[in-house]
């Protein structure tokens, strides 16, 4: 369990994180999402005691980061995979933190190869793709054995394949009862892995919600009629948004298939299709933070 408590960041007159407060639960992955800038890496260092807030608290297992007895055990992060020493192999520096953290020596063996780096485990670090480093970084948090586990971007630099063994990981820790939080840019990949979201917005919390229900509430209708122009005026007045689509179907919002349906049938009109449609998650995150975005593209 991770707990924000009304949590804010100033670095002297920029607010990173503005009276945040969430709670991460066991037993799932929850989604960390913003836009460039918007608080998530601020949020988590904060979480770890690595920046102290200007105001409210960052909790993990109920208490702060520094009050935690070996704090690997209970704690594992993935805040900055280039943040180790690069004339170490991979092994060594596994070494060095399991011996400094008082964790037994063959968890070293076994987190290298959990991660799949057994190949290159005696190689130095400074060699290291930013794939690599990204696996080492996620072999650094699992070597406690941790409950917590705090992953920012930890797909960053991985390839399809690395990607997918991300997703396996992230869901097999969290179906083992640890808590999960990972932040990550790639949209498609929160899908298929997060079951819950935070979304911050200029350091504003934007969502605390099931994925499911966020879709959910975004999700549409497609449906088609020979009789189309009764069909879209009997649903406007029943409050649904309605637009028409290129190939000819009506998509309708606000209602869902069932309600489309009736509309449909107490207005006498034929039906030739009905068919609910999700929202992506991109689709609802945009809508989410369309105002929130402090940096797009071409804008300083
Ligand atoms: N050490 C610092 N000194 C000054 N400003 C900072 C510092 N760290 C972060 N900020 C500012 O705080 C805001 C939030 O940054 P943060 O890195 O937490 O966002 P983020 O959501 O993790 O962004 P990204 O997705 O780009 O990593 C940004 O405006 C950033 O410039």
């Amino acid at each position: 369990m991770i707990g924000v408590d009304g949590l804010t960041k100033h670095y002297r007159t920029r607010v990173a994180v503005d009276d945040v407060s969430f709670t991460v639960h066991p037993g799932r992955v929850t989604g960390f999402l913003g836009p460039n800038g918007s608080g998530k890496t601020t949020t988590m260092r904060c979480v770890l005691g690595l920046t102290r807030p200007t105001a409210g608290t960052a909790t993990v297992l109920g208490v702060p980061y520094r009050d935690l007895d070996v704090p690997m055990r209970r704690v594992g992060a993935l805040v900055d995979p280039r943040a180790r020493h690069p004339g170490r192999t991979a092994h060594a520096h596994l070494t060095a933190l399991a011996q400094s953290n008082r964790l037994p020596a063959y968890r070293v063996d076994e987190v290298v190869d959990l991660v799949g780096l057994g190949a290159v485990a005696h190689e130095r670090v400074r060699g290291f793709s930013l794939g690599m480093a990204q696996r080492l970084g996620i072999a650094v948090a699992l070597l406690g054995d941790p409950e917590v586990l705090l992953l920012d971007e930890p797909v960053n630099g991985l390839d399809p394949e690395g990607i997918r063994w991300v997703r396996g990981l992230l869901r097999g820790l969290a179906d083992e009862g640890r808590t999960v939080l990972v932040s990550s840019h790639l949209m498609s990949e929160m899908e298929d892995t997060a079951d819950h979201l935070v979304v911050l917005g200029r350091g504003r919390l934007l969502a605390d919600v099931a994925m499911a229900d966020l879709l959910g509430r975004h999700a549409s209708v497609r449906v088609r009629s020979p009789r189309l122009p009764l069909l879209g005026a009997a649903l406007q007045r029943a409050g649904a948004g309605v637009s028409l689509e290129a190939d000819g179907a009506l998509r309708v919002e606000g209602l869902d298939p069932a309600a489309v349906g009736d509309v449909a049938f107490a207005a006498g009109v034929p039906v030739h299709e009905l068919s609910p449609v999700l929202a992506s998650l991109e689709a609802a995150y945009l809508e989410l933070t369309g105002d929130d975005v402090e940096y797009r593209a071409g804008v300083a």
